[in-house]
């Protein structure tokens, strides 16, 4: 923010101000703040505007505006505002302002534009997605706002292929907000189904056209509106399979409103900490990690840190690919925050963040690769990052998983039921851990973590043509004559194995170490191959291997024979 006198010089400072022993401040920015203070007391406001935008500010927004940098400037620290308060303020500043503007375009040109600026982005930092992405300001007179740096826009303003919704047509498509069509609530508000037409997202009866997410944002949310602002921003230029798509928006006087693709299966958290539907398999979970990488680093790519990716930030498609939503970057940008704004986000907060982001506020790409660390830490133990109800040492995710990391039998989540290739999800928990090192030097970056993702998938992918039915002729140097099976293919693709050739067939005898029996409708037997796979696994196993075998025509329905084979070494 720049201040000059009318001639456009700086006055002298005055000698009155109490400020000048307690304030660690250097002279110069002494001398603006006591000059600004006596013009105030004088009432003399038009003379501190900066001239190029003198004319274009409100009076009573002027007013309001330097009441609140008085309370900044405040002799005590017990009198100045949080950054809640001081992010609700220029809210309702912003608001004055713009009645006095005709548009809102009018107003980013002019005090506004720079206050958009205060949105955490860069486009032009060396390197940034590696980089320091780091928001305090560099401006002598910002430094009550440590989190937060002028930046160039990158994104200044919503993209045009946003379309801006009347509140009348959301209040329309979404049953007058009703109840029964709540989706969720976040920090900021409530989410709501509803419909609008293909083509022009105009209103549409329940169930007829497309079905879109509504969030309404709480009028009294102090950083609603700036999150509001952020989402715009940022989402309607970033279009990824991976990342949410936002269809429009709607502001009206207090009204803050966001449109988005709909996700019927909301969101990752729902799937692992609660009942309310089966667990995800281990294939499942991997793809879901795949898919938030993917959007992540892409997010990266483009110079945005999303600073503190959660696990209800990534929402799930009907096909559970995953999409990474809830782009309120102002959100958290002050450890004040975590007084102000009491909900599961702030113990989220606190769970997610990097411990440097937490001490010092210097926010980098390597923030959001421990965020997504705790989330990978999430996804396979089923435990949430702060969790008050566990007991001593397991309250938080990282300690307790730092500890146990290596001992796969406590680590893993209990309702994954041990179906997980050991190998595997040992690399995958290796990485986890790695991004929540507590150095970020020793954590890997956005597109490490998303190779060796990719690794990992690539070792259990099994192709469709290896899912098709298997009839199989199994173990017949084993004992078992001529026998046909059908097995479940479904579970050994999710359980991660490629059940083809010698690596297969290790991997397999791995399994029947740690499992002890199994049953064949968890394997995959095709044709002649199959048997070979399965006799090779038993050469390498030292366990004793019980099947349990249905023919081809009763799968599902019919008999099961066992059989045993006496281990085969
Ligand atoms: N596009 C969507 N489709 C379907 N459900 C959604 C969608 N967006 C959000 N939801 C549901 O609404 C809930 C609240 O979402 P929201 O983004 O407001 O908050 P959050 O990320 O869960 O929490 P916070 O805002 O506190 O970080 C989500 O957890 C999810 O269940």
């Amino acid at each position: 923010m720049s201040f000059a006198t009318g001639d456009g010089k700086k006055s002298e400072p005055s000698s009155s101000s109490s400020i000048q022993q307690s304030c660690p401040i250097d002279e110069e920015q002494w001398g603006l703040v006591t000059w600004v203070q006596d013009s105030i007391k004088e009432g003399n406001l038009k003379n501190i505007i900066d001239s190029d935008i003198r004319g274009e500010i409100s009076p009573k927004c002027l007013k309001e505006y330097v009441k609140l940098a008085e309370r900044c400037l405040h002799n005590s620290p017990k009198h100045r505002p949080t950054m809640a308060e001081i992010l609700f303020s220029l809210e309702s500043v912003m608001a004055i302002q713009e009645k006095f503007n005709s548009s809102l375009q009018s107003a980013s040109r002019t005090l506004f534009g720079r206050m958009a600026n205060l949105f955490p982005f860069s486009s032009n930092q060396e390197n940034s997605v590696q980089g320091d992405l780091n928001l305090s300001t560099t401006s002598k007179g910002n430094n009550m706002f440590p989190h937060m740096k002028e930046v160039p826009a990158h994104f200044p303003s919503p993209s045009p292929i946003l379309k801006e919704f009347r509140f009348s047509d959301l209040e329309k498509t979404t049953g007058s907000f009703s109840p029964d069509l709540i989706l969720g609530e976040g920090g900021f508000g409530k989410v709501f189904l509803g419909w609008v037409k293909e083509n022009t997202l105009a209103p549409s009866k329940q169930g007829v056209g497309i079905a879109v997410a509504v969030k309404r944002l709480n009028k009294e949310s102090v950083q609603g509106a700036a999150e509001w602002q952020a989402e715009v921003n940022f989402l309607g230029h970033l279009a990824h399979p991976n990342i949410i798509r936002l269809l429009g928006y709607c502001r009206e006087e207090l009204e803050h409103l966001l449109v988005y693709e709909y996700m019927s299966n909301k969101s990752f958290d729902r799937f692992l900490f609660s009942d309310i539907a089966e667990p995800l398999s281990w294939g499942t979970r991997l793809l879901i990690m795949l898919g938030a990488v993917r959007g992540m680093t892409h997010l990266h790519s483009n110079n945005i840190v999303s600073r503190g990716l959660k696990s209800s930030d990534i929402l799930l498609d009907k096909d559970f690919n995953a999409k990474l939503g809830d782009f309120g970057l102002m959100r958290k940008c002050g450890s004040e925050t975590g007084k102000t704004h009491v909900s599961t986000r702030v113990m989220g907060t606190y769970g997610y963040a990097a411990p440097e982001y937490i001490a010092t506020g210097h926010l980098t790409a390597k923030c959001d690769i421990y965020g997504l660390g705790m989330v990978l830490l999430e996804s396979i133990t089923g435990r949430r990052a702060m969790d008050a109800q566990r007991p001593k040492g397991q309250k938080s995710l990282v300690e307790w998983a730092t500890r146990v990391g290596p001992n796969l039998k406590k680590i893993m989540d209990p309702r994954l039921n041990g179906k997980y290739p050991r190998h595997l999800a040992s690399e995958y928990i290796a990485v986890a851990l790695r991004c929540v090192a507590n150095n970020p030097k020793d954590r890997p970056s956005g597109e490490e973590v998303l190779q060796s993702l990719e690794q990992i998938y690539a070792k259990q992918n099994i192709t469709m043509s290896n899912r098709v039915t298997a009839i199989t002729e199994v173990l017949k140097d084993n004992d078992v004559k001529t026998k046909q099976f059908n097995v479940s293919v479904m579970e050994i693709t999710e359980l991660g194995y490629n059940p083809i050739g010698p690596d297969g067939a290790k991997t397999l005898a791995d399994i029947l170490k740690f499992h002890g029996n199994i049953k064949t409708n968890d394997w995959l037997v095709q044709g002649a191959k199959g048997a070979e796979f399965i006799a090779d696994a038993l050469k390498y196993s030292n366990t004793i291997f019980t099947l349990d075998l249905r023919g081809p025509d009763t799968y599902g329905v019919g008999q099961r024979q066992s059989y045993s084979t006496p281990n085969v070494v």
